[in-house]
């Protein structure tokens, strides 16, 4: 088990390797004992899988499961406020403990549940999936709305992270690629040296345990670096949403869910990428391509509804575009776009991508 450590506010522990869930108990045994009930909030399919396990290493203690729709439909207003009327009436009080039990999306509405309930409960993240590892850590909680993405939410950080790799093992192949688009993320804005090595176009299903602990791993080293800097987003965090501002355009155009959450980044970056003038856009393409990322998705779009949502991205304001662009690998910068390059911009990337899939 491999440990690491996020210096906010609030500091707390990441807890990554295969079984770490063996050693919750003797981890955090004041949190688990001190809490008048624990209630896990689990994403169904999860549940499905993996539930019985989790609950093997919680025997002594009193928990309750509120199961929630899988994946991106669970960030709904609707799911937020079942999840309050579970608790209540199961009798939940400030000292009840809420462990979130799924990917992303679970992570981020059981976060928001936990810093809103009684105005504000502790809670533990344990994350499922690859591209977890990002929203798992930071303290980003929050729903959607129809107009936007992630734009109901709040900052509260976990009590820890424990990122039990062996659950892993069930991903479908579609999660495995939502991943590793966050994964590259990471690589693109601190690490040209990583960042050769995932776009070395090795099948995501040949990496060994080892190598993807050592990815996720870096990953949440730099994420959480700049957590530590700038938790509350006013700098230099805006740097995590490499990729995020069409992403998030295209995730509110398609309707949540219907496309995976690192699809839309994977290429929102292949945007940023052409924005950047970066010598590895045309690789990063190919590799886009080589691993089945939807690049044809973009041809179906039209601009102009992509740029309605843009222009209320969470780093904007007054409509302008504001995008994380890279002067190289490792060092990205914020750059407001004026609407016509944007389109222009937009129409380049078509035609690279046209390309590619020749
Ligand atoms: O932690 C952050 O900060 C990020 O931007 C990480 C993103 O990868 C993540 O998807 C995040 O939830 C997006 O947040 P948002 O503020 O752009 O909605």
């Amino acid at each position: 088990m491999k440990l690491l450590r996020v210096e906010a506010d609030h500091p707390y522990n990441v807890h990554i390797g295969t079984n770490v869930f063996k050693f919750f108990h003797d981890l955090y045994r004041d949190l688990l004992s001190d809490a008048d009930k624990i209630v896990i909030v689990a994403d169904d399919k999860v549940a499905e899988l993996h539930l019985d396990y989790l609950l093997s290493f919680l025997k002594p203690f009193d928990v309750s499961v509120f199961r929630i729709p899988a994946g991106e439909q669970a960030k709904s207003v609707e799911t937020f406020m079942e999840c309050h009327s579970f608790l209540l009436a199961e009798g939940c009080s400030r000292k009840t403990l809420l462990l979130a039990f799924g990917g992303g999306a679970t992570g981020d509405v059981a976060g928001f549940v936990a810093s809103t309930f009684m105005r504000g409960i502790p809670y533990i993240q344990l994350p499922t999936t690859i591209l977890a590892h990002d929203s798992a850590v930071g303290g980003k909680t929050a729903i959607n709305h129809a107009l936007g993405k992630n734009m109901i939410g709040t900052f509260y950080q976990p009590k820890a992270v424990l990122y039990d790799t062996k659950l892993l093992h069930t991903l479908p192949a579609e999660e495995v690629r939502s991943g590793m688009a966050e994964v590259i993320k990471h690589a693109f804005i601190s690490n040209e040296q990583w960042l050769s090595d995932l776009l070395q176009n090795r099948k995501f299903s040949d990496l060994t345990d080892e190598e993807m602990i050592a990815h996720l791993e870096k990953g949440i080293a730099v994420k959480a670096a700049i957590v530590e800097e700038d938790e509350f987003e006013s700098g230099m965090r805006k740097y995590l949403n490499f990729g995020h501002t069409l992403a998030h355009a295209i995730e509110g155009y398609e309707g949540y869910g219907k496309i995976t959450h690192g699809e839309a980044v994977a290429l929102g970056m292949a945007y940023a990428l052409l924005l950047s003038d970066h010598p590895r856009l045309e690789e990063y393409l190919f590799w886009c391509r080589s691993h089945g990322y939807p690049l044809s998705k973009l041809t179906e779009i039209p601009f102009d509804s992509l740029l309605a949502y843009m222009k209320k991205d969470k780093k904007s304001s007054r409509g302008t575009l504001n995008f994380v662009l890279l002067e190289e690998t490792g060092k990205p910068f914020m750059e407001m776009i004026e609407e016509k390059r944007a389109e222009a911009a937009f129409q380049q990337l078509l035609s690279k991508i046209g390309e590619v899939l020749i």
